[in-house]
């Protein structure tokens, strides 16, 4: 690990928190529909949420929906699919930043690559469609050409990948963009940015915050430009728990 270091303390008076939700709020597993957050850890978010003035952000590749689904009755805002997704008010409306139409024809390809390799699962988020490998990481090249393939001459869309897993989504979106994006409203506005993640999509976020002086922290060993470490999911709560004392 390069520079680990400890993240210095929250100030929930001048600090906006943005948190990953896959690999740092919640254990990675191998069913995608089966994450929840460790047992005891949702009130001291929600204290959190509160300390901070509401300047409080889930920012995920996943659904806004499915995020609300795994944090109720957390009320929060976030960016959905990197960004795609967006909710300013805690239990507001969710605005999506693209159609997912242009999506069709990978569609259907991606459901024949499952089709062909069912040890591969397709997660299919309207606005981007995910292949996993983490039960198959035999099947990673195939998974990870079979996508490439199916976006073949198509500028108009971007493949990222993740951890175990490749994405196609509409181009022009990432974490950083929509960080900084909601750092222009309130109760964003104003204050200093502090960003946890795990993932590589995660890096544009944590870039975009080392940018503005902000608190960027890697979560897990891998490299990263992130300024800060906590060691995993457990230490991501540790240190929420400190935070709020
Ligand atoms: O940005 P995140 O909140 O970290 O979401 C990234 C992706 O998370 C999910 O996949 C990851 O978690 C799964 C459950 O633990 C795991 O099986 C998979 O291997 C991980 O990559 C989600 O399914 C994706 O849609 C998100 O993009």
């Amino acid at each position: 690990m390069t520079r680990a270091h400890e993240p210095p303390p929250i100030d929930p008076a001048s600090h906006a928190i943005f948190l990953d939700f896959d690999g740092t709020l919640a254990e990675l597993v191998d069913d995608p529909d089966a994450v929840a957050l460790p047992e005891g850890t949702l009130d001291p978010l929600i204290a959190l949420q509160r300390a901070c003035g509401g300047a409080l952000a889930i920012v995920s590749g996943r659904k806004v929906s499915d995020l609300d689904r795994f944090l109720a009755p957390l009320s929060f805002a976030a960016a959905g699919v990197h960004g795609l997704e967006r909710r300013v008010e805690p239990g507001g409306e969710t605005t999506r930043l693209m159609t997912a139409d242009e999506l069709d024809p990978v569609r259907e390809a991606l459901n024949g690559l499952v089709e062909e390799n069912p040890r591969l699962q397709l997660e299919d988020k309207g606005l981007a469609l995910v292949v996993h490998y983490r039960t198959a990481p035999d099947l990673k090249d195939t998974a990870r050409s079979a996508v490439k393939h199916a976006v073949k001459d198509r500028d108009d869309l971007l493949v990222m990948d993740g951890d175990n897993i490749v994405e196609v989504h509409p181009a022009g979106m990432n974490k950083g963009r929509a960080l900084a994006a909601m750092m222009e409203d309130a109760p964003f506005k104003g204050r200093i940015p502090v960003y946890a993640g795990d993932d590589t999509t995660d890096e544009y976020a944590l870039e975009e915050v080392k940018r503005r002086g902000g608190i960027s922290i890697k979560v897990g060993s891998r490299n990263s430009a992130a300024e800060y470490r906590l060691a995993d999911v457990e230490a991501v709560h540790r240190w929420i728990a400190e935070t709020i004392g």
